[in-house]
């Protein structure tokens, strides 16, 4: 069995779970974009080629790329996970019995690369072909029988593990919801992981795993807003300090709008106690740090500001703050074009969209090595490095 895990965000990097953007981009519309999270229609095969860039870029430093789609079609060559695929796509209420077994024996029929292709592309009502009913004739044409899943793409938030677990998310929004199912999937079935355990799952309170930083070994931060609710922490919390994955988790709210949707929007690591952070919030961002007490219950401290809770938890003097020193306009629009949300390949080393050229040039004065990579339509759907990226195993931090 290959070990796997992660006890840091900046630990060097060796084997990441990626998504190359494929049919499922070519679902979006200017009227279903929206409700499927993306600021735009991406032009796909640019995408593509911006995303083969992204991939080789970490190859060529070493990093092993596995993406989501082949371990799905390997996962799903075994019977019983191909009926767990199958029976959880067709779950929703939408379908009714008569379509839902005329849908079932289509997918059963399907070869996995198949199967793959329509559990993240979907399938439209008139893509299917035979079980016409009532169901069919009165949804509109266009109408998804079962949802495309465009924002696999943003592999952070559907899994993220935890030391030598993982943790199967539970995501807020009804567009991204069947994400999880997937990992739970390949995390569960797929040869490759057999014997890992898992934490967390969809069926719980909601925890996205772009709100979720691995600060130190042992302490864990994880944003509270749009995605992550008070009610997901609390049980991410209660399990990691159950498991021994961590001594501290620290909660920390962010604004509930769309341009700081996760934690790793502001801020993500980039030297063991080095983090990049979005100037607008540096003052006002606050954490609450959660400790076991003793008896199975959570003790949670009063708020103080983040990179002092920060610091505390993880034992050092100071958890430096690189400062951009950007003007608020400049920080504002840079922020929303994922300019913090960086991908440490190893410390003080990180990947960042190239777009973001005064928090690069930022990043590199503070001595911070930056891989540019093209993100033009890769970031129509809000997401940098750090969110198309699951990181599956990291070296351990070195100790001195
Ligand atoms: N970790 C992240 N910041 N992920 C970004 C996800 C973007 C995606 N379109 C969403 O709205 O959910």
């Amino acid at each position: 069995m290959t070990t796997h895990g992660a006890d840091s965000e900046v630990g060097r990097l060796q084997t990441v779970l990626l998504h190359r953007p494929g049919n499922e981009l070519k679902r979006l519309t200017p009227r279903n974009n929206d409700r499927l999270l993306f600021d735009g229609i991406p032009w796909v095969a640019r995408a593509q080629e911006e995303h083969d860039a992204f991939a080789q870029a970490l190859r060529d430093r070493g990093v092993e790329v596995l993406y989501l789609t082949e371990l799905l079609t390997e996962t799903l060559q075994d019977p019983d996970a191909r009926n767990r695929a199958i029976t959880t796509a067709l779950a929703g209420l939408h379908l009714g019995d008569t379509l839902r077994q005329h849908l079932a024996r289509f997918l059963h029929g399907a070869a996995p690369e198949e199967l793959t292709g329509y559990l993240t592309a979907g399938i439209r009502n008139d893509e299917v072909t035979g079980g016409q009913g009532l169901v069919t004739s009165l949804l509109a044409s266009d109408d998804f029988l079962i949802d495309p899943l465009p924002n696999l793409l943003f592999t952070r938030d559907s899994s993220v593990w935890v030391r030598d677990r993982v943790a199967v998310t539970s995501l807020a929004m009804p567009a991204r919801r069947r994400e999880t199912q997937l990992t739970e999937l390949i995390y569960t079935e797929h040869p490759r992981f057999a014997g890992t355990r898992t934490l967390h799952g969809w069926q719980h309170e909601h925890v996205e795993g772009g709100d979720v930083l691995l600060l130190a070994p042992g302490v864990i931060a994880v944003g509270v807003g749009e995605r992550s609710t008070p009610a997901g922490v609390e049980r991410f919390a209660r399990q990691a300090f159950h498991a021994d994955l961590a001594h501290t988790v620290l909660a920390v709210p962010i604004t509930q709008e769309r341009a700081t949707m996760h934690l790793d929007t502001v801020c993500t690591m980039v030297d063991a106690d080095k983090i990049v952070m979005y100037p607008n919030v540096a003052d006002s961002l606050r954490a609450y740090a959660v400790t076991p007490d003793g008896e199975g219950a959570l003790r949670v401290a009063d708020a103080e500001p983040f990179l002092v809770a920060a610091a505390k938890a993880m034992e050092i003097d100071t958890l430096h703050q690189i400062d951009t020193g950007l003007d608020p306009v400049t920080a504002e629009r840079e922020q929303w074009d994922d300019g913090n949300n960086t991908l440490a390949l190893a410390p003080r080393l990180a990947v960042a969209y190239e777009r973001n050229v005064e928090t690069n040039a930022r990043l590199e004065d503070a001595g911070i090595e930056v891989v540019r990579i093209a993100g033009s339509e890769l970031g129509s759907g809000r997401g940098g490095p750090r969110c198309m990226s699951c990181p599956v195993s990291r070296a351990p931090l070195p100790t001195d």
